[in-house]
């Protein structure tokens, strides 16, 4: 099977007759590679994310392959397309273990080993860097450590879609990068679509290799970092007077000096 290609056509989503997008189209985004959606606050970002996890009534097309998702079932969705919100449930009686296993038995149609089920779950809490809170209660969680754990669920589920709504907003600086990397790898090695709704321009230059920037709704840019990330377009779009600069390392550094 090639690389999955998910295709975005005259989509439109509101709320009640309230519009958020209208009419969107977007060239096909491919596997194998992590796309970063951001955008000032109500841009419609998590909107968009819903639409995609077929949470929110879409019109127009959304084509994974040769799939309309628009008109799958919400459990049809589920089969294809992982959506980790960014508000995520407080109070669940399970440990973080049960919690993953039971994302990863949620997922499967075909049956697997209750020994290849653990391991599989163990190692998705492993790779987080997460496995010595295996037993503890969801509940008993920090919001940075219940945001790990949600993750471990949702790559456990190994979707054709990992959509990611702010999946950092609660971790500290090493657990950022440690997710950020674990993203970039997930989506190279199952060459698996990932979008992901980020705040942090910098950490979307560094790690995404397509950017598309929303505003009000619509696509402001969308391209490569270096192209999409310019001061001009932030300027415009977030109001900040910004240097995109490349440094010793060759990376994408983004230095916003200020609010204008
Ligand atoms: N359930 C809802 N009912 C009505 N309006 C909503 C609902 N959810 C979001 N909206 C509106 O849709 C618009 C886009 O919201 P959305 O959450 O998609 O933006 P966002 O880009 O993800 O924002 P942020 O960066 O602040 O999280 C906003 O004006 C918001 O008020």
């Amino acid at each position: 099977m090639g690389t999955p290609k998910l295709s975005i056509e005259a989509l439109s989503v509101g709320y009640g007759r309230r519009k958020i997008i209208e009419n969107l189209s977007l060239p096909a985004i491919a596997g194998g590679a992590v796309t970063a959606l951001i955008g000032p606050n109500a841009a419609g970002k998590t909107t968009l994310l819903r639409a995609l996890a077929g949470l929110v009534p879409a019109k127009g097309s959304i084509h994974l392959d040769d799939t309309e998702l628009t008109s799958l079932s919400v459990a049809g969705h589920a089969r294809h397309v992982t959506y980790m919100p960014q508000a995520l449930p407080q109070r669940v009686a399970l440990t973080v273990f049960e919690a993953t296993l039971s994302a990863l038995m949620s997922a499967r149609d075909d049956a697997i080993s209750t020994a290849e089920a653990h391991e599989r779950a163990l190692h998705a809490l492993d790779r987080l860097g997460i496995a010595d809170l295996a037993l503890r209660g969801l509940d008993e969680l920090s919001g940075g450590q219940r945001q790990l754990a949600s993750l471990a669920q949702s790559i456990v589920r190994e979707p054709t879609v990992l959509l990611l709504d702010e999946p950092t907003s609660a971790l500290d600086i090493h657990h950022q990068l440690r997710v950020m990397q674990l993203v970039a790898e997930v989506a190279r090695e199952r060459g698996i679509i990932v979008v992901i709704v980020l705040h942090d321009i910098a950490q979307a230059a560094r790690y995404a290799q397509r950017i598309v920037l929303l505003e009000q709704g619509a696509i402001a840019a969308d391209g490569p970092p270096d192209e999409a990330i310019t001061p001009a377009t932030l300027a415009r779009v977030y109001k900040v007077e910004a240097r995109v600069e490349r440094c010793s390392h060759g990376t994408l550094q983004v230095i916003v000096d200020r609010a204008v």
